[in-house]
């Protein structure tokens, strides 16, 4: 894991965004195609502000959430809604999404047709996470009724998953999708975060799932 501390959040927010433009550049020139993977919650729309804008040939670039939680667009829980209203505006309107949430009750009844949907974009180019608190990355939530097979280097490349501590339903990403990223970054603030990574960093994915890329993450912070 590489580590870079920012003197403010304006700084990594802005540092972060032109990172991740220029490794998408890079997929662009190397491959003609790049795939961008991003979280939701409340930490990364300065990014996607700041990305929004960027030159780039979006119209190359397909961009999928780490994960969703099970509810509709319109909801203020919704991924894709921060997604849309966000990053697939100004310039990057061009980008193409690939939709993580089916209008179905439960996750389970449209996995098969997302899954047939992600895997022509895969692998992903350029992965950004978050983390909570308690050391979840994308849905991948300690404790979660799916967090076991998710972890396994088997897994399908998405699960629906349930946690207690995660409100609704879930679809994420699992394990092996997120390893087989070309770059990842994981973006995090505050001191609550900071003492997270570092319990994390000395934990297994079971106990810590995001402790499955860390060997491989550039992790920002800013307090
Ligand atoms: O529920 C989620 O939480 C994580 C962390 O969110 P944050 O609000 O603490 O930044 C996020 O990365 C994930 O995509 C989201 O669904």
């Amino acid at each position: 894991m590489e580590f870079h501390e920012y003197p403010d959040r304006e700084m990594m927010m802005l540092r972060v965004a032109q990172r991740i433009a220029s490794e998408l550049g890079e997929s662009l020139r190397a491959n003609g195609r790049a795939t961008l993977s991003v979280p939701g919650g409340t930490t990364p729309g300065p990014v996607f502000d700041t990305l929004s804008g960027v030159e780039l040939d979006w119209s190359q670039v397909s961009v999928v959430l780490n994960d969703e939680r099970w509810v509709p667009e319109d909801s203020p829980r919704s991924n894709t809604r921060l997604l849309r209203e966000r990053l697939l505006r100004d310039k990057a309107a061009q980008a193409k999404l690939i939709p993580l949430f089916a209008n179905t009750p439960e996750p389970e009844a449209a996995l098969e047709r997302v899954i047939e949907g992600l895997v022509p974009h895969l692998p992903v180019s350029v992965l950004l996470l978050g983390m909570g608190e308690d050391m979840h990355t994308a849905s991948l939530f300690p404790g979660a009724d799916n967090l076991e097979a998710a972890l396994g280097a088997d897994a399908p490349p998405l699960m629906a998953m349930r946690a207690d501590s995660a409100g609704e339903p879930r679809i994420t990403l699992t394990a092996p999708v997120l390893r087989a990223a070309v770059r990842v970054h994981v973006l995090i603030t505050g001191a609550a975060k900071r003492d997270s990574l570092e319990r994390a960093a000395k934990l297994s994915p079971r106990e810590a799932p995001i402790a499955c890329v860390l060997d491989q993450a550039q992790v920002h912070w800013a307090e």
